[in-house]
């Protein structure tokens, strides 16, 4: 395990302009080790709308094709009618050992304020613009639902020998003979190779077995198996404003003792409510008419700049960029703006709420209504919407530009559907313009 660990790249770095003049490096955190990001995420229970699923317009890929394989997945601890979901599966959704009642009911409460109300299931595939008491991947002991553990890979000590050597011989490049994937450099003629290396991993070790953008692969001196341009395009991540005010971090408990003690609050993870949210038509028409017409749909419009390109050795750095904030319309950072005032107007409302964290806090104009305050024992009184000058989303602006980070769900590269979009893989998972692979 040790050895694996320490062949595969932890992170994924990359450079963004993000200011003109300035540049700054965002970094993609990756699960490099046995269970990919299911062993590090943090354990937040989501499902995609079904708007999504149906988006891919990829037959046998609706979310009503999709749906069974959802429930058959999750075994279910949480609140709502059982039709959405399944109690049988090897990953245990649970509300958790632990949670922050208080903050989270006045989160509930000052949601509904301002229109967002709690829903029991929120992940019934179209419910949307309401909050709910976050459920978590956790066992109802707190433990971890890593796919490694779950999916009984760990289960005997040959089967943990097996995907770590799998893990370790793939990490160059897949061999062809001629247009047949025949191995993963030392193992010779399986009937099928698969590569489960994630968002990230996939694309390099596929460029450089010749599948991808022919351009990129000829500068890199590698022959081309498949012309596969959508190899390095179509990556996405979203992006968020996030900062850690941790106890264990800030040194004010000691990791050792809840860890002793089996502690419930090991099996937190600090998200004690969820949202789904999206703006009303006339927040719409008010981020003006190039956020109008490209909105609803994809909301990384900015292709143009994402892609993720081959390195001749796994070591090498790859080409890549997020595209964060790139799109000429700017209708990447406006939605940033938005959301960022929308969750002002929630912490504004809650009875917990005693002002901003100056570390956390955009360099408002004092006479700006949004500038910084602090309040002593009470809650904001008769707390109304604030009122924003173009100043001041300026000033949101910059500060969502030089704050930005990534959020860890890398997703996209070698796209499945039609061979005319630029995508890679077909309906049953197959490379297009190769076999076995
Ligand atoms: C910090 C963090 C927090 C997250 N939080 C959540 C959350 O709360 N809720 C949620 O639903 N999702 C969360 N996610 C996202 C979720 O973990 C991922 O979407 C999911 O794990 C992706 O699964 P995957 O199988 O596609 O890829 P991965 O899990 O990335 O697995 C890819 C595997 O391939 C291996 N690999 C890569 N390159 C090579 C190579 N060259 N050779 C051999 N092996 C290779 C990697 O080591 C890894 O084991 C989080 C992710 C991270 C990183």
């Amino acid at each position: 395990m040790e050895e694996i660990y320490e062949t595969l790249p932890d992170t994924i770095r990359e450079v963004d302009v993000l200011i003109l003049g300035d540049s700054r490096e965002l970094i993609v955190p990756c699960g490099s080790t046995l269970g990919g990001g299911s062993s590090i995420k943090l354990m937040m229970y989501s499902r995609t709308q079904q708007s999504d699923y149906n988006s891919w317009n990829v037959p046998g890929w609706s979310a009503e094709d999709m749906t069974p394989y959802l429930r058959k997945l999750e075994t279910y601890h949480g609140p709502g009618p059982r039709t959405f979901h399944g109690f049988n599966g090897p990953i245990n959704v649970f509300g958790g050992t632990y949670r922050a009642n208080r903050s989270g009911s006045h989160f509930v409460q000052a949601a509904g304020n301002i229109g967002y109300h709690e829903i029991e299931n929120l992940t019934s595939l179209d419910a949307n613009n309401g909050v709910q008491r976050a459920l978590k991947y956790t066992g109802t002991d707190g433990t971890r639902q890593d796919a490694a553990s779950r999916y009984s890979i760990l289960s005997s000590r040959v089967e943990i020998s097996e995907p770590a050597c799998r893990c370790k011989l793939a990490s160059k490049r897949v061999i062809f003979d001629n247009k047949r994937a025949s191995g993963l450099e030392y193992r010779p003629n399986p009937k099928l190779v698969v590569v489960p290396s994630g968002a990230l991993g996939i694309p390099s070790i596929l460029e450089r077995s010749g599948l991808g953008n022919p351009e990129d692969m000829k500068k890199a001196g590698v022959d081309v198996v498949a012309d596969l341009p959508g190899a390095s395009e179509n990556y996405q991540v979203h992006h968020l404003l996030d900062e850690t005010i941790d106890a264990i971090v800030g040194g004010r408990l000691d990791a050792g003792e809840p860890i002793q003690e089996s502690a419930a609050i090991l099996g937190w993870n600090a998200m004690d409510t969820t949202c789904k949210i999206r703006p009303t038509d006339a927040e719409v028409a008010a981020l003006g008419p190039d956020f109008q017409a490209l909105f609803p749909g994809d909301p990384y419009l900015a292709p143009a700049l994402q892609y993720f390109t081959v390195g001749l050795d796994r070591d090498d750095k790859a080409k890549f960029t997020t595209g964060f904030f790139s799109d000429i319309q700017g209708v990447d950072i406006k939605k940033h703006v938005w959301a960022y005032k929308k969750q002002g107007e929630i912490f504004r409302r809650m009875e917990t709420y005693r002002g901003e964290l100056p570390i956390l806090h955009p360099p408002f104009s004092p006479e700006s209504p949004a500038t910084l305050i602090q309040l002593n024992d009470e809650p904001a009184p008769n707390v109304m919407d604030i009122v924003y000058t173009l100043e001041d989303d300026q000033v949101i602006e910059d500060y969502a530009r030089a704050h930005v980070e990534t959020t860890w769900h890398s997703l996209g590269t070698y796209k499945m559907g039609p061979r005319e979009e630029i995508s890679v893989i077909d309906a049953k998972l197959n490379a297009y313009g190769v076999e076995g692979l």
